[in-house]
Parts: C-alpha cells; structure tokens; sequence
C-alpha cells in the first residue's frame, strides 16, 4: 500500500508584493557564504515567511545568472522543495521570499541537539523527503549540485524540503548557463566522485567515507547496502534518485520521525544566536592567542609603535577585500569564489587561467560594478528598499570602515561549500576526533595531511570548511612545513584551504599590510614618520599585495620579485626585496638548491626580511602559505 507523503498541504499563499516595506525583517534565522535568512513578516497578509537576503556584491554571477536562479525557485512546485514566493533587488542584495523553516536546516538540529548524529528511523525518513525532491528535480531537468544537510530544512511539523539553488545548474540550458554546468562547483566532501576530476585537484581520495563497521554495527543491513550504493565510484553503477527510493530502506520509512527530534530544540533564532555567540567567544580567543603571539614576535622590530598604531586605524582601515587572500596566488590554482569551488570550465585551459589571473580579478570588479548600477525587480516589476532596510542588509559598502574581526563562520560552515566566507570553528568545543561525520568517518589522506600540518578541525566535515585555528597554525613547526612541501597532494588542493584560511581572517590580514609597511620603513629610515595612508577606493577589489598607497605590490610585480626576480625600481618599496634576489644567485651560483626548493628558500629570507622577527612559528605560517603556492 502507497504511504501518504509526510508532506501537509500547504495553505495557499497570499499574493507577495515586491516592495521591501511590505516586508518586516524579524530574527536572523541562518547565514550562508553569500546570504543572511531572516524570518520575517509580510505585513499585507501579516503571515510569517523567511527572506534570504543575497549579497549580490559576493555573488560571481552575473544578474542575468541570478535571475534564471530565481525564476528556477519561483517555478518549483513540489512539497519537499523550497520555493521562491518572488524576489527583488534591495540596494545591493536580492531579497528572495520562501516559506519559513521554522526548525531550520539539519545541520542546525545536528549540531544544537543531536551531535553524535540522527538515529537511522530519521535519517530515513530525511533521505527519503530528500530524494523525493532530487527525483523531481531532475525529471525537470534541473541539478541542484550542493546537496548536504545545511541546505536540507525542516518544518514545525516535520516536512523536510530542499533548499538553496545558489549553484544549481539546468540541464536544457544553452550558451553561458550550459557552460557553467560543467563549472567545479559544489562541497567537496558531499559531492561526487566523477566531479572530483584529478584536473581540478579536488581527488576523490579525500572524499572517501566508508562505514566503520564496529562502530556502526546498529545500523540494519539494509541502510548500510543502501549507503554502499550510493558510494559506488563508477556513476553509472550507481542508482538515481528515482531507483534509490525504490529500495527496501526507504519502501519501510517510519513516519512522523523528523518531527520526534523536535521536540526539545530551542526556537531557531536561538539556536542561532547560540552558535554564533559560540564561534565568536571562539574566534576572539583564537585572535586574541595570535595578537599575543605576535607582539611577542615583532618586539625586536624599530617600527612596532607604527605596527599596533595601524592595526586599529580607527575608521580606513587597509584593504579588506576578500579577494585579498587571491593576490599573491598562482592564477592557475582552483579560485575560491564566493567560498564554493569554482573551477574552469572543460573549455578553460590552466594555462590561459593563468594568464589571465589578474585581469579575471579586475573582470569580476567590474561585473560587481556593473552589478552595483541595476536595481529593481528580478523576475517582475520593481521594488526599492526604504533606507531604514538598509542598515539590515547593506553591508557591502562598509569595506572602509574600520577593521572589524569577523565574529561569525558560516551557519553551513560544518558543510560549507568552499566559497564559504567562514570557517567553522569548533563551536561547539567537541575534543578533536577523525570521525566527524555522525557515524561515517573520513578515512582522507588530507584530513591526515592536515591533521599533520596543525590545520586540522575536527569539526571541520569538509574540506570547505577548513578550520581558521590561529593557535594551531601559528604552532606550525618546520617539520609540518616541510610535509607540505613533500607531499604528494598538489598545491592545488592547499591552495584553497590555505586561501580560505588567510581570508577569514581579517586579522592577519591587517598584521601583514602593517608589517609590510614597516618593510618600507625600515628600507628608508630617513623617511617621515607618517602613518600608513588607506588605499583609494578604486583599489579595492585590485588583486593588489598593499604595501601604501604608493608603493603597493601589484601582484604581477610581486611575481616577478619573487619568482622572476625582476629589479624593481628604485625608490620602490619592493626594492627591499633585491638583496633577496641577489642571496638566491649566490645560493645558485654555489650549486645550492634549484628550481622549487630554490624558490621556497627566497621565500624564507622573503618573510624573514619582511617581518623582521625571529619568531619561527608565526613566520611559519606565512612561508607555508607562500611555499604552497
Ligand atoms: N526558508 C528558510 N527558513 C528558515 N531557515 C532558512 C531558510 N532558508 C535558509 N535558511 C537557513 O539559512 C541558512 C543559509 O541559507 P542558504 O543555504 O540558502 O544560504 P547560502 O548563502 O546559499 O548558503 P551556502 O553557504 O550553503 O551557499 C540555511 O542553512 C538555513 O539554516
């Protein structure tokens, strides 16, 4: 006999207005790489609704993009997927009207109230909604490419629904749309194995999870068949959604059992506020252990005073761009856009990435410009915000402002996409574990690798979600540096993780442009004493290595410094960097090293002329970031 969907009929919704007034934001309810979800009123009708407010300024996509995004949502009509009510442009986010979740998404519930993970009569009943969802979207001929429990929601009454199309893909599509299917997009550990293509650098080596059999000894035969099935490597072995329902673990799904974990889960505002209050006391130690660490590292340093002067300049603070963390990169590793992996396409060669590296940065400041003169409507007519919004979404411009520690990682940030603006932080202060996904464990040669390198989390699911511990960085020794040197596992793969880290972490950020400036004060001691100056507006978004406003590194001139050893002009901050070069011919001239390790070395006379402190361990850090690279 058929078992009724656990799905209720919904009320029919009222008729949404696309005027932000219409519309009272209430408590923030979750946040993503590129959104903040509030619950909210929609006064007219005076019903609660959630409204995704989606940074359109952090989105690498054009608005054209974002639109057949929303109209995906608007034309979805199934129980188990979220759809959109409507959306409009607000100032600089794109507000998308949906139904309220009210037990917000399983990773939520996962990490408040149920941390050693869900019993299998739950996770049954979630995989099936689940699937059901999958199964109709793929008969519409849509892929939603970043299924993980952060994007899987929860209902009062239990229903579980789909959600989050940010980097869903549609099968019919032509021209630029088609294309960007085939785009690296996604989590890596929830993707798979065929996505994780050895071009792209994401090896599915890190992504295998098998079953720990004592451990998991509770689980039915079945469950676990089922699970080894949808782990097949082969993709065409494998089941689609469709088929992967018609399994006997599914034909005997309970009912009514998401809503039984309910049950003593705290309002989601509160849940949220929670963790967040968690991952910043988190962060701040963490910070609060770096700001100690480095003190005591630059103590030796003649320009210190300037140092702790600028790292609070009250109000323009130096370049805090996200893209900061991209500057000193090779142009040919995997970009973080946005947090979520975004590789070339088939048609994009390495090579022509890179060499397009920089202009690709300015490209996407200009598509953020041109992104910043639209307004309006997304799908219909249009609506503007009344200015008392603004304060509520509009954070984009604050980039000048002072500079503020990020207090807060990624509601998704277990799971996050790598685009993810922030790293999970082991919020929850669980001792450090392999096993860090319910009942499956990671058996990653990277999660070892970076276990080994004191970059491990062991909160951190996924490689999105590398962890930004300042502590264990900064206690990096040589031996782990030279792991990543040694290792087989190609840059490609640190260079994300290593990028992440630096740019969530606005705080480092600040102690490299500083110390950066020292550099120049040290080459020039006759110099005023005037303090660093805030880059111009128009820099930005440069991929530039800031130094001042006048001696700023781009990053070709840093390249070729370092790599090419080009001479840079007199007079230039960048000067100070000769001597370096002229170390390396001596070293070369004497038959020592090559190549590689020839380039690491310069790297470490690099860091240690640029910090002028002796401290191994912060300088550590950064030359393994740099070696990396
Ligand atoms: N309709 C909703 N009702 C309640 N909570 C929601 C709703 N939609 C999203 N959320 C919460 O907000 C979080 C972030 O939403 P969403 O995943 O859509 O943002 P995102 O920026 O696209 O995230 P990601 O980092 O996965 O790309 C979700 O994990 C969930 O906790």
């Amino acid at each position: 006999m058929r078992r009724p969907s656990l799905a209720v009929a919904e009320p029919a919704a009222p008729e949404f207005t696309l005027s932000a007034g219409d519309y009272r934001l209430m408590e923030e309810v979750g946040f993503g790489a590129n959104a903040v979800v509030y619950r909210a009123i929609f006064l007219p009708a005076n019903c609660t609704i959630a409204v995704k407010c989606l940074d359109l300024d952090r989105v690498n996509s054009n608005l054209d993009d974002v639109r057949k995004e929303a109209q995906i949502m608007k034309s979805i009509d199934h129980p188990n997927v979220i759809k959109a009510y409507c959306s409009f442009v607000v100032d600089h986010n794109l507000w998308v009207i949906m139904p309220f979740m009210a037990e917000g998404s399983c990773l939520h519930l996962m990490k408040v109230a149920h941390p050693d993970g869900l019993e299998e009569p739950v996770i049954c009943s979630i995989l099936k909604e689940t699937l059901k969802a999958l199964a109709y979207l793929h008969g519409q001929g849509h892929i939603h490419r970043d299924v993980k429990a952060g994007n899987i929601l929860v209902d009062s009454p239990g229903v579980v629904k789909l959600g989050d199309f940010g980097v869903s893909a549609c099968l019919f599509d032509r021209g630029d749309r088609q294309r960007s299917r085939n785009t690296f997009v996604g989590t890596p550990c929830w993707m798979a194995p065929e996505v994780l293509q050895p071009r792209t650098g994401y090896n599915f080596k890190m992504h295998h999870q098998v079953f720990d059999y004592d451990r998991d000894r509770k689980f039915s035969k079945s469950f676990k068949e089922m699970v080894a099935m949808c782990l097949v490597k082969d993709q065409t072995k494998r089941p689609t959604a469709e088929k992967l329902l018609k399994h006997s673990f599914f034909k005997n799904a309970p009912q009514l059992t998401v809503k039984s974990i309910l049950t003593f889960a705290p309002p989601l505002w509160d849940r949220v506020k929670a963790l967040q209050q968690k991952d910043a006391a988190h962060l701040a130690s963490s910070e609060q252990e770096a700001l100690s660490m480095y003190q005591r590292g630059v103590r030796a340093s003649p320009a210190r005073r300037t140092c702790t002067t600028a790292v609070n300049p009250g109000g323009n603070g130096p370049e805090t761009s996200d893209e900061f963390a991209c500057d000193l990169g090779n142009a040919d590793s995997p970009r973080m856009v946005d947090g979520h992996i975004k590789q070339g396409t088939e048609n994009d060669s390495l090579s022509s990435t890179s060499k397009q590296g920089s202009e690709g940065g300015n490209r996407r400041s200009e598509v953020r410009q041109r992104q910043r003169t639209f307004s309006g409507p997304v799908m219909d007519a249009g609506a503007r915000s009344p200015n008392k919004q603004k304060s509520d979404t509009g954070r984009i411009d604050d980039l000048s402002g002072p500079l503020s520690l990020s207090t807060r990682a990624s509601a998704n940030s277990l799971s996050a996409p790598i685009r993810s603006s922030g790293g999970y932080v082991g919020s929850l202060g669980v001792k450090p574990r392999v096993e860090i996904k319910g009942r499956f464990s990671v058996t990653s040669e990277n999660v070892d690798l970076a276990k080994n390198s004191g970059l491990y989390n062991e909160r951190s699911a996924s490689v999105g979600a590398w962890p930004v511990k300042a502590k264990s960085i900064l206690q990096s020794n040589s031996h782990h540096r030279k792991e990543f040197r040694d290792s087989s596992v190609s840059a490609s793969i640190l260079i994300p993780h290593l990028e992440n880290l630096v740019q969530q972490t606005t705080f480092q950020q600040d102690i490299i442009t500083n110390l950066m400036s020292n550099l120049q004060q040290n080459e020039k001691p006759n110099a005023t004493e005037a303090p660093p100056q805030p880059l111009p507006p128009q820099r930005r978004h440069t991929r530039t290595l800031a130094l001042t406003p006048t001696l700023a590194l781009t990053e070709k001139e840093g390249k070729e410094l370092l790599v090419k050893k080009v001479v840079p002009p007199q007079g230039h901050a960048g000067a100070a960097l000769f001597s370096l070069t002229e170390t390396e011919k001596k070293r070369k001239k004497k038959g020592k090293g090559k190549g590689r390790e020839e380039i690491n070395k310069v790297h470490d006379l690099f860091f240690q002329k640029i910090f002028s402190v002796k401290n191994k361990k912060f300088m550590n850090f950064y030359s393994c970031f740099f070696a990396a690279k």
